[in-house]
């Protein structure tokens, strides 16, 4: 996670937050279409400019929202948490079925090396959800000055173990640990996370399809598939090319028939290239890097960034915010996921969702 830092994402915004640079020029244009999109009535399914939004999913409470008779152009929100939770419960279903019919549940063992106090949220955040929907979890706390080969021990043991169908080691490791020959070690028919190599490259081929596909990119395209954005022949950007999140969304969206694009620290003019986006995927991990003027009116804007701030009036001291500014975004964009409450649910709800596509598998249960 990016370290700490004070940020918003107005104007006098320091520079060193802000990579990329942006012509006053470029700014106009972005004033012009934003000005125009005002006087735009706001309708999902008719502008020429935006994307078709298809259908809506019936149980997220933000979107039975009549829009047309919406007077300020705020894009709708893409309910992560809303999703996630609808997910969880179609998940819980097919576990109970699952118990019912064969008397198994899914397993699911967690590793994590170390005591990064963001790794012991995200972690206990899985063990929550896993008991929510019935899942069996598993976990391994082990010391940041463990070895390479304890943790592949335990994860050679969770590889025979036929109560747990999912094996997840947190990342980041420690420095002093191989990060490939950890992942190497996992079944891949156990690999919920797809980070097996195997998986990746199946993911990256044509004709093939991947066991597993990585939680948070699959998250990402199931919450355009829920909130009926078709995919298909539109420009996507995804801004990142990291291996957790930006190279498999990329991937991802290609197999939906998107013309793709990745940009990244060393892409001239990323904004030009951004703003050509139907759907733009952000996974850098830099607060509100995406301004306003990036986006073409109308855009879907999935936000993977999950950045503390400095907040004295939180009580936590720090605020989340994503890669976008948010309010700049939501005054263009015709659709946006918030951070919190966007992504971040999606990734685990995805876990959970491969955990029992794995267990499906081993006892051939439809
Ligand atoms: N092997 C592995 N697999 C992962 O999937 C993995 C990982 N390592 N290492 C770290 C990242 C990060 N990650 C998140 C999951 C949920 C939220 C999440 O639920 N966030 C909440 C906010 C939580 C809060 O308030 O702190 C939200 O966005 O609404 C965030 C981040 C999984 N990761």
């Amino acid at each position: 996670m990016a370290s700490m830092i004070f940020t918003d994402c107005s104007s006098s915004t320091p520079s060193r937050l802000l990579p990329f640079t942006r012509s006053p020029l470029l700014r106009r244009q972005a004033d012009v279409v934003l000005v125009r999109r005002l006087l735009t009535p706001l309708n999902f399914s008719c502008s020429r400019r935006r994307l078709t939004l298809r259908s809506s999913p019936s149980q997220s409470p933000h979107v039975s929202a009549s829009l047309a008779t919406e007077t300020s152009a705020t894009a709708k929100v893409i309910d992560g948490k809303a999703v996630a939770k609808q997910i969880r419960d179609e998940i819980s279903a097919e576990v109970m079925r699952m118990k019912d019919a064969i008397g198994e549940v899914p397993g699911l063992a967690v590793i994590i090396v170390g005591n990064r106090k963001d790794s012991a949220t995200y972690v206990r955040n899985k063990r929550k959800a896993c008991e929510s929907v019935g899942i069996n979890s598993f976990e391994v706390p082990l010391p940041e000055d463990s070895t390479e080969e304890e943790v592949i021990k335990f994860i050679k043991a969770f590889n025979d173990d036929p109560s747990v169908h999912g094996i997840l080691v947190q990342l980041p490791l420690p420095n002093h640990m191989n990060e490939e020959n950890i992942l190497n070690a996992v079944n891949i028919e156990k690999d919920v996370d797809g980070f097996h190599p195997l998986n990746i490259g199946h993911l990256a081929m044509r004709g093939r399809e991947p066991m597993f596909v990585p939680c948070t990119p699959k998250g990402c395209i199931e919450l355009l598939h829920r909130y009926g954005v078709s995919i298909k022949g539109k420009r996507a950007v995804v801004i990142g090319r990291s291996n957790i999140v930006g190279t498999p969304a990329s991937q991802l969206l290609q197999r939906e028939d998107a013309t793709v694009t990745v940009v990244h620290s060393r892409t001239p003019n990323p904004e030009e290239i951004t703003r050509q986006a139907d759907i733009i995927i952000a996974a850098v991990g830099k607060p509100n890097m995406v301004r306003g003027s990036w986006i073409k009116p109308g855009a879907v804007i999935i936000d993977v960034g999950i950045n503390p701030v400095e907040d004295a009036k939180s009580p936590r001291g720090y605020r989340l915010v994503g890669d976008v500014c948010y309010d700049e975004a939501k005054n263009v964009a015709s659709a946006i996921t918030p951070v919190p409450g966007g992504v971040g649910p999606m990734t685990i709800a995805m876990l959970l969702s491969n955990t029992l596509i794995a267990a499906k598998k081993v006892y051939n249960f439809q």
